[in-house]
């Protein structure tokens, strides 16, 4: 059963518009402390501004958002504050700051919440989140035009997790990168949140992403969540979406890429 305490994320009745267009109308979403939860939808359905919504980038027209059991709108400064700095944000696209290292970008965080740190300190902890993200430590000097995309990727995850989050957000985070380094990066995103005991909000169009770590997956069509689950039980759905995305010819791949990684995985063990 899953309790109060459980739920990290909680959205109900969410309406989102923008002049004339409603994009999101009685919106409800629960996720749960602990998952991956992945968020899938047309394009333009509303991921990024649901995402906004909870992280407090966007205000609703209607509707509650409550993280970690409090309630993110209409609050004071400090109190939001509080809650800001439990989670981490991996934006579409890094969007680290191209003017600054690696190891800079992931110290903006730092410098904004903890003013106070010595600047020895802030070398120390950002050189420590650009290593723990798979990335040498002497990629933390270089600028990001420096990198690799899947660099950039690990380095605005390093970002995100500056803080030592409870909760991290990720907005399509393997898009453009190819297969072997969308898998890399799946596999990251799982160790971590594993590790590091994280909630995770995923926003993702790649199928092989929500089958090799998403624990439910959240889907936004006619301006709501219509469903939310494992795959197993959206594909027991017979929603035209649901059933096109999951079982088209990309969903096809996508599971017997997941039985082959599987089965690597078994003979591996
Ligand atoms: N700041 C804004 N001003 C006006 N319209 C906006 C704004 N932000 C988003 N929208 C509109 O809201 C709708 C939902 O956008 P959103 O970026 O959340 O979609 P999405 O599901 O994340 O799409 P994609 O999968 O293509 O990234 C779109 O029609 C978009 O044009």
């Amino acid at each position: 059963m899953t309790t109060d305490e459980d739920i990290v994320i909680r959205v109900r009745g969410l309406k989102n518009m923008f002049g004339e267009q409603v994009v999101h109308e009685g919106l409800d979403l629960d996720v749960r402390r602990g998952e991956i939860l992945g968020v899938v939808g047309g394009s333009g359905t509303g991921k990024s501004v649901l995402m906004r919504s909870v992280i407090g980038l966007q205000t609703p027209a209607a509707g509650e958002i409550s993280v970690f059991g409090e309630s993110t709108l209409d609050r004071e400064e400090t109190e939001a504050v509080e809650i800001r700095k439990r989670w981490g944000v991996l934006f579409q696209g890094g969007a680290l700051f191209s003017t600054l290292t690696v190891g800079e970008n992931v110290q903006v965080p730092l410098r904004e919440f903890y003013p106070r740190l010595s600047e020895t300190l802030l070398e120390q902890i950002a050189t420590y989140k650009v290593v723990m993200t798979g990335l040498p430590a002497d990629a933390a000097p270089k600028y990001p035009a420096e990198l690799s995309g899947g660099m950039r990727k690990r380095a605005g995850l390093a970002r995100a997790l500056a803080l030592d989050p409870d909760l991290l957000f990720l907005d399509e985070p393997t898009a453009g990168l190819d297969p072997i380094g969308a898998a890399a990066f799946d596999d990251l995103t799982r160790s971590l949140q594993r590790t590091l005991g994280l909630t995770v909000f995923l926003i993702t169009h790649d199928l092989d992403s929500l089958y090799a770590i998403c624990d439910r997956v959240a889907v936004l069509a006619d301006k709501k969540v219509i469903a939310v689950g494992t795959i197993d039980e959206l594909l027991a759905l017979d929603h035209p979406w649901i059933q096109e995305y999951f079982k088209g010819p990309r969903g096809r791949a996508a599971v017997a890429s997941a039985g082959s990684a599987d089965a690597r995985r078994t003979q591996g063990a």
